[in-house]
């Protein structure tokens, strides 16, 4: 899967966040766009998912000679972000068990399988609204590695992560990115060094 973004641009009322960025990301290698707070990666991101319309320009998904829908960029799509909430009355397996029947687990890995690779069993019939904001973090970036799908997008990936639960991070997102498309919003470094393009967001503001 290929992204091509043609003279992209988005405005919020009469402020252009980003403009006339035209780049393309290709399958296997990873992007990180930085900025200051409030300068654009996330609305950014979102654009490029498809899930929030841009104002000016194109987003194109191709896998091989084939040209997507928009509609259908979701299907190829895993996010995990600060602003995307996990059902919070479910239980770890119920919220797994529901999130699979949308998005199946690649490699034939079981729900329980999942919950080791997350390093949280004794969380397994907890609910989601009982888990730390560190644990939630890890189902989040857990159902990206290891949901079956091209393009991992990871907005502020080690947010509320202690440092083993960062090092658990650096060693899957570099392992489950192979042959995917990865884009990283950050401000870290220590989040996206291992990135081969690392762009800065207030390069595109028109
Ligand atoms: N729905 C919206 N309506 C109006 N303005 C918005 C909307 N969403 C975001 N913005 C504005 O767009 C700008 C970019 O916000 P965005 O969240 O993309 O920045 P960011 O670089 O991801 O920030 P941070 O590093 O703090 O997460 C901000 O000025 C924000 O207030």
């Amino acid at each position: 899967m290929n992204i091509n973004a043609q003279n992209l641009g988005k405005k919020f009322r009469n402020e252009w966040i980003f403009r006339k960025l035209t780049l393309e990301f290709h399958a296997g290698n990873s992007y990180t766009f930085t900025g200051a707070n409030g300068s654009g990666k996330s609305t950014l991101l979102q654009v490029l998912s498809g899930f929030m319309p841009h104002t000016e320009g194109n987003v194109v998904f191709q896998e091989g000679d084939k040209i997507l829908e928009i509609d259908h960029f979701y299907k190829h799509i895993s996010i995990t972000a600060p602003y995307l909430e996990l059902i919070e009355d479910f239980t770890l397996s119920e919220l797994l068990a529901f999130h699979t029947k949308f998005k199946p687990l690649r490699d034939s890995f079981t729900i329980n399988q999942f919950i080791d690779f997350i390093e949280l069993p004794q969380a397994k019939n907890k609910e989601v609204k009982y888990f730390s904001s560190g644990m939630k973090q890890r189902v989040k970036l857990g159902l990206s590695f290891l949901s079956d799908c091209d393009i991992l997008m990871l907005d502020e990936p080690t947010s509320n992560l202690d440092n083993n639960a960062v090092n658990w991070y650096l060693k899957n997102v570099q392992e489950y990115s192979k042959n995917r498309l990865l884009f990283i919003c950050s401000n870290q470094p220590s989040e996206y060094e291992f990135c081969d393009k690392v762009f800065n967001i207030h390069d595109f503001k028109g």
